[in-house]
């Protein structure tokens, strides 16, 4: 099947393919490329029925022109195809560089202006495209080449139509691609005032090329030196991972080489790997989403962004900003907090060095018809992104460490931001050197406020946040996925069906951490009894009736809930196992300690020589 995982079964009908490709592979010849183990195959542009009589009376709407050409194709094995097989070899002759693209009256122009280009890299590829096609039209080298690139580009989302958006609905990636579509309109604007850019193509065509240099340009090294090209006849692999392919230019037989890494069997697709991403990087830079975008081992790189925000308001607002900017390069407390800025980094935003006071109103400069549009827009001041994954660790290490802040008490804040109180430090850093796994390792070198309430606080905003982020979306994850297995309405390759995969897996990564949330504040109960009852046998014992054991392993208690997940009872990520486990776990035996301490029933304990089950 083509572009899925279960492979080797075209899900879309095969057609011959048109002549402009046999003047395609012809040109290629001629010029000394070699792929005579790959065959072009053109696929029907998915359609939102299969019922043949409903097709007819379709218009073609996935075709802005109303032309019915098909934009997908791929290539496949003529024959077994054994590893290590260079199965492509395109000459340098035929490949459109960089260089080129400077070399032209505009990239000169360019070169010489100073302008801040949003894609410096792919501007002087799309120049040479642009200027070659118009300047050199059907007399040009690269025309064969020029024919075969897909016309529309319509599955890119800056080409989408309003109801095609709408899937998007509630995403991030609807800011993303609006700031793309000003981004390109900027560019093209800047080179217009500098070079005759006009004359070569409109805005529409600027960002035609824009989107076929961004999905079709590989980064290579040429002569030991870096550049970006386009490569006839390579760009025709789809994506698919694990790789099974591996691309590189090859000085010695000065081409463009594609190797096999595995076998590949005769008349299956020949695809190429384009990299471990979120879905939404593919979907903004190649038009499509991956249907499952998991890696063999598990990994999976959807990501979401979730924004905090400090309320300035707040009279400890200085300290947690401070905690929020440990550790920052160049930061003081002194500094102006950042106006209103948007950026996807998941680091604070950079200050500018001429901010002043005036401009520290939150979100000052959205109107509010802007806030309603864009809900990642939104960012009032002092906010931090965080691209939240379930597979990334080290952001969720930051999520926690941002909402600690933000919800912790004064004195817990006071605790941390002062100078080191090593009591102090102790009350909050927990010990977690006991941790098994040391996920929570980095807890042992930054002062965290980190106790029972606050980690009770930090979920609850955390379901809060997530909330929010869920009640902007027009369907909920269970629809999708329902939705999803709709071929009818939701057609193999089709952009309202990307849409849905986009918003389906952001919402599974909002409900992987809402479930993280929900299970901690269950910990957290159980703790919280378990401390209770040990209150209530430390009174006993001050009563003078004996010492008792700590009971946490009774069916209901800490250590029995643990358990009980590490035996995957339960279903619970792994990572949400480690989070209750290592940190309230540490947070729970701080707790237990200082009780204990301050009862000072541990130090009368073990003068009588008494031990305690911890
Ligand atoms: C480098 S080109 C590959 C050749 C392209 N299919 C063509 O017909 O020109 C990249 C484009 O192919 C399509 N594509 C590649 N891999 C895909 C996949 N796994 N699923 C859906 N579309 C894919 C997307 O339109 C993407 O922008």
């Amino acid at each position: 099947m083509l572009y899925s995982r279960r492979k080797h079964r075209p899900l879309v009908e095969e057609r011959p393919t048109q002549d402009k490709y046999d003047r395609f592979e012809e040109w290629l010849r001629q010029n000394g490329a070699q792929f005579e183990y790959l065959e072009l195959r053109e696929y029907d542009s998915p359609t939102a029925t299969e019922n043949e009589e409903e097709k007819k009376e379709q218009p073609p709407t996935l075709n802005k022109s109303g032309d019915e050409e098909s934009e997908i194709r791929g290539v496949h094995a003529k024959t077994h195809l054994p590893p290590h097989t260079v199965c492509m070899a395109i000459p340098r002759r035929c490949l459109i560089t960089v260089e080129m693209g400077q070399e032209t009256p505009i990239g000169q122009a360019i070169l010489r202006s100073e302008l801040d280009l949003d894609a410096p890299k792919h501007i002087f590829l799309m120049v040479y495209l642009l200027w070659d096609r118009k300047v050199n039209g059907e007399k040009s080298f690269y025309h064969p080449y020029y024919e075969i690139l897909p016309p529309t580009l319509r599955n890119m989302p800056i080409f989408w139509n309003a109801e095609e958006l709408e899937y998007l609905k509630g995403s991030y990636l609807l800011q993303q691609i609006e700031d793309r579509n000003e981004a390109i309109a900027e560019d093209y604007h800047a080179i217009c005032q500098i070079a005759p850019l006009a004359q070569i193509c409109t805005l529409d065509e600027f960002k035609w090329a824009r989107m076929c240099v961004c999905s079709r340009n590989f980064g290579l090294q040429i002569d030991g030196h870096r550049t970006s090209a386009l490569v006839p006849q390579a760009d025709m692999l789809n994506h698919f991972r694990p790789r099974e392919t591996k691309w590189t230019f090859d000085e010695d037989r000065q081409a463009f080489t594609i190797t096999t890494l595995q076998p590949i069997p005769a008349g299956s697709q020949v695809y190429d790997s384009y990299g471990q991403k979120c879905n939404h990087r593919f979907l903004l830079n190649y038009g499509f989403a991956v249907e499952d975008n998991r890696e063999l081992d598990g990994f999976c790189p959807n990501e979401v962004p979730l924004e905090l925000a400090l309320d300035t308001e707040d009279p400890t607002y200085a300290q947690r900003l401070d905690f929020w900017m440990r550790g920052e390069a160049g930061y003081s407390h002194l500094q102006v907090p950042p106006p209103h800025h948007s950026s996807s980094s998941s680091s604070f935003y950079p200050t500018p060095p001429h901010a002043t006071s005036s401009m520290m109103a939150p979100g000052a400069s959205l109107s509010q018809q802007q806030q309603q549009q864009h809900p990642y827009k939104q960012s009032p001041s002092y906010t931090k992104r965080v691209r939240i994954c379930v597979s990334n660790n080290e952001n969720t290490r930051l999520l926690f460490s941002l909402l600690r802040a933000m919800t912790c008490s004064a004195e817990e804040l006071q605790a941390i931001t002062s100078p080191v109180n090593s009591e102090m430090r102790s009350l909050f850093l927990g010990d977690s050197s006991r941790s098994s796994s040391g996920y929570y390792r980095s807890c042992r070198d930054i002062r965290h406020p980190l106790s029972l309430t606050n980690e009770r606080a930090v979920m609850r905003k955390l379901l809060h946040i997530i909330s929010q982020a869920l009640a902007g979306y027009a369907t909920s994850l269970s629809q999708d996925r329902k939705d999803l297995l709709d071929q009818r309405m939701y057609p193999p390759y089709s952009n309202v069906r990307h849409g849905k995969i986009q918003v389906r897996g952001e919402k599974e990564v909002l409900h992987h951490f809402a479930r993280w949330a929900r299970t901690a504040i269950q910990v957290i109960d159980v703790i919280e009894q378990d401390l209770k009852e040990e209150q209530q046998r430390g009174v006993e014992v001050q009563l003078g009736r004996g010492i008792v054991a700590d009971d946490s392993s009774r069916s209901c208690g800490y250590d029995y809930i643990i358990r009980r997940m590490e035996e995957d009872e339960d279903g619970v990520h792994h990572t949400i196992l480690r989070y209750c486990a290592d940190v309230l776990g540490s947070v729970r035996r701080e707790a237990f300690k200082s009780m204990r301490k301050k009862r000072g029933i541990i130090s009368a304990a073990t003068k009588r020589g008494e031990s305690y089950i911890f």
